[in-house]
């Protein structure tokens, strides 16, 4: 019988799964090196957030098949090492989503009446009925920041609460805000006209300390922001200097920089105008057991062979069929990502063309690979090939297929077209003999690129001196070049520059490269 280690803690219902199928040991606050000891004897992980499983556990986890996170975020795993060693990783992407919306709607209500101070006032023994009068939320104007999964839910309640909605989500159409009444803005006027803020992004680059003291300057003396997201996206010393200066009215946070919450931080020395919960938006009775179960029924359909409905990291597809297409699956992943960030705003169409040999095989689980690589910006480790299909259609992204035998520069290529709202670009690709990918073609110039984390790609008009200010100006930031290649149609006409970088780009030096004469344009990629 497979054996499974639960090393957090998780709903029953989850366990009675497992044990139709394998012998579960439940073994909670172990220490890394107690977890390395025993894991080389299980076939299957779960944990919640409690456990982060790191690259030497995953090493000494010989027999382990597959981890299973109950609930969404998977940023205590080391994923690729699990992919490297062939471990399926699955989450449960939609199983505490109505939990999290009801509970930033409760941190919105409780901060807008005070409820947690005058709860604590009456225990007291006090009548302070003067000092909690608050505001209503009625007819007010509630920012939505990711019209996502749990956005979109807190914007159904909004509404019928008698809210005025504006979103911003720059990956989701004008047609899906529309549908849950919310008007679709740029961040800066969501800003400027909400009464309430709340938040629904991961964090990534992007959203970091998206919430500063120059944001908050923008706000209404009278805004009140909800995080129950993700840490980070707000500068919280910012927001307790504003919240002290009385420059906005409120917050109300489930998440933090570091978690538990350190005693010293200024939040915690704020009055009525702010409520702290420690991360408990994914904590209803309802939620621990649907996450339980969505991943547990996974987890034991793995072990008895069959595929995982939201694996975050392999296609559900069986072993015969994966195996032919892996290259391509991650080729088109590869390509999909790139071309998003080519794109660099909302998508409105894809268009996926199989070439050479390629266009003879089963491309299904090509498109979806591309799709989740394009949605991967946006959605980080919640798009997987399950539901890329599906966000990608709530997204409003039109996705074409099409299929070229004839066109053979390779055995087999695979080309992406990505029209959106500020422009069209595409991408080709490979997979050479010893089965590298290869880019080989970008906005229809010949290249020959291995991708590689960091990299730089410039469209320029071919012309001497421009490819060493390029590389003077990288130096001067300290930034190594990998590898470089120029690609172009015709001599002095326009060209494409693609630099492989050993370093990520600092802040700052896109500006510069804009500056430099006959640079029509300039984009960092991370892969
Ligand atoms: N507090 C908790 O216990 C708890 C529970 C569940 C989820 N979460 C967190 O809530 C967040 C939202 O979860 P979800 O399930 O709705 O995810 P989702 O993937 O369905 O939605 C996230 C949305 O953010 C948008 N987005 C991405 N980058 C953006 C940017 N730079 N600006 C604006 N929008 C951007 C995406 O387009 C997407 O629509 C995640 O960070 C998740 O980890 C927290
Ligand atoms: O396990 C938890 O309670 C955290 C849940 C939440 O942050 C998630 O990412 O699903």
């Amino acid at each position: 019988m497979p054996k499974v280690l639960v090393s957090d803690s998780i709903d029953q219902a989850g366990i009675d799964i497992l044990s139709q199928v394998a012998q579960v040991d439940v073994q909670i606050g172990l220490s890394p090196q107690e977890l390395i000891n025993i894991i080389p004897e299980y076939d299957a992980w779960m944990i919640r957030s409690g456990t982060r499983i790191t690259k030497e556990m995953i090493a000494a986890g010989d027999r382990l098949k597959i981890i299973g996170r109950a609930g969404v975020g998977v940023d205590n795993v080391d994923v690729p090492e699990a992919t490297r060693k062939g471990i399926v990783v699955v989450n449960s992407p939609e199983g505490n989503t109505i939990a999290a919306a009801e509970h930033a709607l409760a941190m919105m209500l409780a901060l807008s009446r005070y409820v947690p101070d005058a709860n604590t006032s009456v225990k007291n023994g006090l009548w302070e009925r003067k000092k909690f009068v608050g505001a209503e939320i009625y007819k007010k104007t509630l920012g939505i920041v990711g019209l996502g999964k749990i956005g979109s839910h807190v914007a159904s309640i909004a509404k019928a609460m008698g809210m005025k909605m504006l979103a911003y989500d720059p990956f989701i159409s004008i047609e899906r805000a529309d549908q849950l009444g919310c008007r679709l803005v740029d961040l800066d006027l969501l800003f400027r006209e909400a009464d309430y803020i709340t938040l629904h992004i991961p964090k990534t680059k992007e959203t970091a300390n998206l919430i500063n003291a120059e944001a908050i300057g923008k706000m209404k003396p009278t805004a009140r922001i909800i995080n129950c997201s993700r840490g980070g996206i707000i500068d919280e010393v910012a927001l307790a200097t504003a919240l002290k200066e009385g420059r906005i009215a409120g917050a109300a946070l489930d998440v933090f920089d570091n978690e538990p919450l350190e005693e010293g931080s200024p939040l915690r020395e704020l009055g009525k105008e702010i409520v702290l919960t420690p991360h408990l938006g994914a904590s209803t009775t309802e939620a621990q057991v649907n996450v339980a179960i969505d991943v547990a029924e996974q987890i034991r359909d793995v072990l008895l062979g069959l595929p995982a409905r939201s694996a975050v990291n392999i296609p559900g597809l069986y072993p015969d069929a994966l195996e032919k297409l892996r290259p391509y699956l991650e080729l088109a992943e590869t390509l999909g990502n790139l071309v998003s960030q080519l794109a660099g705003g909302r998508v409105e169409l894809l268009n996926v063309r199989l070439q050479g040999d390629l266009a003879n095989n089963e491309s299904q689980a090509v498109v979806v690979a591309a799709l989740k690589g394009l949605l991967s910006q946006a959605l980080r480790e919640r798009v997987n090939y399950v539901n890329a299909s599906i966000e990608a259609k709530e997204r409003g992204i039109r996705v074409i297929e099409t299929r070229d035998a004839s066109i053979r520069d390779y055995a087999g290529s695979l080309h992406l077209e990505a029209k959106g709202s500020l422009g069209q670009h595409t991408v080709t690709g490979a997979i050479l003999g010893d089965g590298e990918i290869r880019i080989t073609d970008v906005d229809e110039f010949p290249v020959n690129v291995a991708p590689t984390h960091y990299m730089l790609l410039t469209r320029h008009r071919d012309m001497p001196g421009i490819i060493g200010k390029i590389g003077s100006l990288l130096g001067s930031f300290n930034v190594n070049i990998a590898s470089m290649q120029v690609g172009r149609k015709i001599v002095r006409g326009d060209a494409v520059m693609v630099l492989s970088l050993d370093d990520p780009l600092p802040e700052g030096i896109l500006a510069e490269i804009m500056k430099v004469s006959g640079i029509r344009d300039a984009c960092t990629v991370t892969l």
